[in-house]
């Protein structure tokens, strides 16, 4: 059962039916590239997310793959060139700023960096109280308004409450910002959280703090979290959901456990095998097949193709569609097909490995 930051009305939750809380499909963000007339970006290109109730969702990728540009999206802070986008069944795209609103109280984003999201001439009370009475009631004050604050410092754990709402920003430790973000993010009451990249400019030391707090928000508060990483042992650790990402289409999707320990797709077997050093994975990458793709002139196929030691004719001119593999696993490589000219996949590192003693590309 969620408990509301305080008594005040909140907007009406739904009936848990199943139905996820937020959808979005065929999601597709080009972006226009300056001084190039008619060529785009192709940021993201088709994407299919669900995100329910009580579940955290892991988009995962590396740099440029689209990941924050979904986020984007989703918060609705831009435009989409394709895709719809429902919460709770019902389209919901804004128009409109009053709209605009409604949804933002419903969705909230936390970003990567807590030391630029928090205004350092404002103290924690004055940014939390601006977000209750936003969000909660423009009436609300004194002791109501401080038991509203109260009880958001103490839901991410920031107590006593009196030793930190008084502080500036730099008073406090990253760490922290980040759970007065959260706080601030919490006191909308949403349901659905976006986390971009929400510890990767934290002290290692205290990530795993931020991840059980927010673990914790999930369990206690029934949100859907989409936690976007590049790093793909946190979404293991971290989430329920895992889609993988490669230039700007999702390539595989599935249960954490299964997609981290069993990985289907080439490109998320190299992202795994690889780690825990990703230079491996880049210097393999790299020796293997080059770089990651330019997304305004997209490799035709499977985008991972150039990349990729297994490709055939058919990952160079179709683009293959998430495959059901298992277990409501989804797989986008032509090797899971039934075609009689699929590539035959194997050991992705061992294929690397012998692509670099024979002396680079074949
Ligand atoms: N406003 C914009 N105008 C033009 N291109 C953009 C814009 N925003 C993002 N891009 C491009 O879209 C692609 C995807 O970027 P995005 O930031 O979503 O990737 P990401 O996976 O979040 O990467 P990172 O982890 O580095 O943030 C990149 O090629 C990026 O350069």
């Amino acid at each position: 059962m969620r408990t509301p930051a305080t008594d005040a009305p909140r907007p009406v939750p739904a009936a848990d039916d199943g139905t996820p809380v937020l959808q979005v499909t065929g999601l597709t963000k080009h972006f226009p590239v300056r001084g190039r007339r008619g060529a785009v970006v192709h940021a993201v290109d088709g994407v299919d997310l669900t995100l329910h109730r009580g579940e955290v969702l892991a988009l995962v990728g590396e740099s440029g793959s689209g990941k924050s540009t979904i986020a984007r999206l989703l918060a609705q802070l831009m435009p989409r060139t394709a895709g719809t986008l429902e919460l709770h069944g019902t389209d919901a795209t804004v128009r409109r700023r009053r709209g605009f609103r409604a949804y933002v109280r419903r969705v909230q984003m936390i970003f990567q960096d807590p030391f630029g999201s928090l205004n350092p001439v404002h103290t924690v009370r004055y940014t939390l109280s601006r977000s209750v009475r936003i969000h909660q009631g423009r009436g609300l004050r004194g002791a109501e308004l401080d038991a509203a604050l109260r009880t958001l410092l103490d839901r991410v754990r920031l107590s006593p409450t009196e030793r930190y709402i008084d502080k500036f920003p730099h008073e406090l430790s990253g760490g922290q910002r980040q759970r007065v973000a959260i706080a601030r993010a919490l006191a909308a009451d949403p349901e659905v959280l976006l986390a971009d990249e929400p510890i990767s400019m934290l002290d290692v030391s205290i990530r795993l703090g931020i991840l059980n707090l927010l673990q914790d928000l999930r369990d206690r508060l029934d949100i859907a979290i989409l936690y976007i990483t590049h790093d793909i042992a946190s979404a293991r650790y971290f989430a329920d959901r895992t889609a993988v990402m490669y230039a700007g289409r999702v390539v595989e999707t599935g249960d954490s456990e299964s997609v981290t320990q069993d990985p289907k797709h080439p490109y998320t077997q190299l992202l795994i095998r690889s780690a825990p050093d990703p230079d491996d994975l880049e210097a393999r990458a790299r020796g293997a097949r080059g770089e990651a793709p330019s997304l305004v002139d997209p490799p035709a196929g499977c985008r991972f193709n150039p990349r990729c030691p297994f490709a055939t004719d058919l990952c160079r001119t179709e683009t293959p569609e998430l495959i059901d593999v298992a277990d409501g696993r989804g797989v986008a490589c032509w090797g899971y097909s039934d075609r009689a000219d699929r590539p035959r996949l194997g050991d992705v590192l061992d294929a690397y490995g012998r692509r670099a003693d024979e002396g680079g590309t074949p």
